[in-house]
This record gives C-alpha cells, sequence and structure tokens, in this order.
C-alpha cells in the first residue's frame, strides 16, 4: 500500500522586470539569512498612527508584533502626541509629513531601516530579516492577481499621482512600506510635497498618499517586494498563492470607526 502525496503549486513570480525581488513563502530561508542578519546588529524603527478610535487596534498590533515582527531583546517603544484631523483621509495623508519630520529630526541617526505600517493590522506569521532592503513597497493584496488596467492608480492628468494607462509596474499598498531611513525619507519628503501641490490645487488623489506612493514606486523602483502574505486582506480570505499569512487588515466597521464617510 502506498502512498501518493499531490502538491499543488502556484506559480508567482518571484522577481520584478528590473530584477528586484519580490519575496514570498519558498524564497529565502530563514535560518540562513537570520543568522547572516544577526552578526550586524541592526536597528529597525517601525511607526505606526492611531488616532480617534483606531487606539482600539494598538493592543493587538503591538501584542501581535511581539510574537511574530522580527525578534531581539532592547525594544523601545516610544508614543507621540501628533496633530489630528476631522476627515480620516486628512489623518492617513498627514502621516507622510509627520514621518518626513520624525526620520529628519530623530530616527535618521537612531535606525538602520525603517517600516511604515497601518495601524488596524495584526501579525499571525513571521516577518523578518528577509523584507530589509534600501526601498521596500508590498503588493497590494487586492490587485496582486489583477492586470494592470484594473490597477486603481489615479488617472487624472491633473493629479500629481497621475499614472497614465499604459505605465505602471505594480499596485502598491499604501499600509506598509519601508527601507533605509535615507530612501524612506526621500519618499515621504516627495509624497508630501506632492500631496500639497494637489491640495493647492483642489485636488485629492484617488486613494490619497497610496496614490502617490504607487507614482513614487514608478519613477523610484522598489530594491525589494514583499508579496501580500506581508500585508493581506483579512485572516479568513484565503487565495490559492498566499501559503502564509504574516500580517493582515483587522476587518473594521468603516461608519463606526472613521470620523467621517
Ligand atoms: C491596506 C491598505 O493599503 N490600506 C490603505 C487604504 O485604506 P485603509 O482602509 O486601510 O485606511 P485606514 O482607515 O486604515 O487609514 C489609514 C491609517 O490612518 C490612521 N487613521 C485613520 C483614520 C483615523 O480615524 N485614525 C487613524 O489613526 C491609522 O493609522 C490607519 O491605519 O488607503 C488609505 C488611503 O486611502 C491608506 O493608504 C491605507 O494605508
Ligand atoms: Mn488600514
Amino acid at each position: 500500500v502506498g502512498r501518493v502525496s499531490i502538491v499543488f503549486l502556484t506559480n508567482v513570480a518571484s522577481v520584478t522586470p528590473w530584477s528586484a525581488p519580490i519575496i514570498w513563502e519558498g524564497t529565502f530561508d530563514p535560518i540562513l539569512i537570520d543568522s547572516i542578519y544577526k552578526q550586524q546588529n541592526l536597528t529597525i524603527a517601525t511607526t505606526v498612527f492611531a488616532l480617534g478610535k483606531y487606539t482600539r487596534f494598538v493592543k493587538d498590533f503591538l501584542e501581535s508584533a511581539e510574537q511574530h515582527y522580527f525578534m531581539g531583546e532592547n525594544r523601545s517603544l516610544t508614543v507621540r502626541k501628533v496633530q489630528s484631523f476631522k476627515r480620516w483621509q486628512d489623518i492617513s495623508m498627514s502621516r507622510m509629513e509627520q514621518l518626513e519630520k520624525l526620520i529628519e529630526n530623530e530616527l535618521a541617526s537612531e535606525a538602520d531601516y525603517i517600516f511604515c505600517l497601518d495601524i488596524d493590522t495584526k501579525f499571525y506569521g513571521p516577518w523578518g530579516v528577509e523584507t530589509l532592503g534600501r526601498l521596500v513597497g508590498v503588493i497590494h493584496p487586492w490587485l496582486f492577481d489583477a492586470p494592470r488596467n484594473r490597477f486603481t492608480y489615479e488617472r487624472r492628468p491633473e493629479s500629481q499621482a497621475y499614472i497614465p494607462a499604459d505605465e505602471g509596474d505594480y499596485y502598491y499598498a499604501g499600509a506598509a512600506f519601508g527601507g533605509s531611513l535615507e530612501d524612506v525619507h526621500h519618499l515621504t519628503k516627495t509624497c508630501r510635497e506632492k500631496l500639497h501641490i494637489d491640495a493647492a490645487n483642489s485636488i485629492e488623489a484617488v486613494w490619497q498618499e497610496e496614490s502617490h506612493l504607487n507614482k513614487y514606486f514608478l519613477l523610484n523602483k522598489p530594491s525589494k517586494l514583499l508579496s501580500p502574505e506581508y500585508m493581506w486582506r483579512d485572516i479568513n480570505e484565503s487565495a490559492a498563492q498566499i501559503k502564509v499569512i504574516r500580517f493582515s487588515n483587522v476587518a473594521k466597521n468603516y461608519a463606526e470607526v472613521r470620523p467621517n464617510p
């Protein structure tokens, strides 16, 4: 009596057209890469914003990060008060300027890498040194499988985030990006400038700073991409390509949690 195992292989691209790696489960050896990075004694900064009712997400974010997000002693947590806004869109967009100033004033000299994450999220699997790189973007969980003509880029030429129909590589999530302090400073500064120009012209990009991030990554190619394992739709959603959910949105009642529609 024999046993037959059937393994379903789902092909995913593990490299971009400009030769940057795309990180999926199976494309790296976590033990080997950990042992290499441990010798470097790196400091990784991570930022999240929690304003208004979004403070409810902080506990699960932090507790799950303790379990799955990098590992190491000497962790420290700093809380800052930031200006809030009436509209959730303004809260979300204002993160670019806050991050730009935070990097300039404090983090540039203190950390080697930074990740900037949404707070309505939770870790479910390992997120480690395989994610480190000069400039890191995450492929959006709703559009990783979609053809380019379905990408929700800003399509109005009046906006600084405009991307014409025949351009664009991937659709990136606004909820997670990172890299070296220098590169992320340049990213946040550029997006802040473009957001201000749009505001002065009374135009708001269709997906706010996520639209500007997508324009930035079109012109400044990320050196590493993370698969949607690193920013998934919801823990209860599955897709054949996703073998491990490492970090996911948590379900939220938009009408109840946001200050405006
Ligand atoms: C998965 C993903 O890529 N999510 C992006 C998406 O919608 P989301 O629905 O994920 O946006 P969201 O409501 O989570 O807002 C983004 C972030 O702003 C902060 N916040 C927002 C409202 C509030 O009252 N208090 C508060 O603290 C909080 O850190 C939150 O995580 O589009 C947004 C801009 O349109 C952002 O680019 C998000 O990152
Ligand atoms: Mn979010």
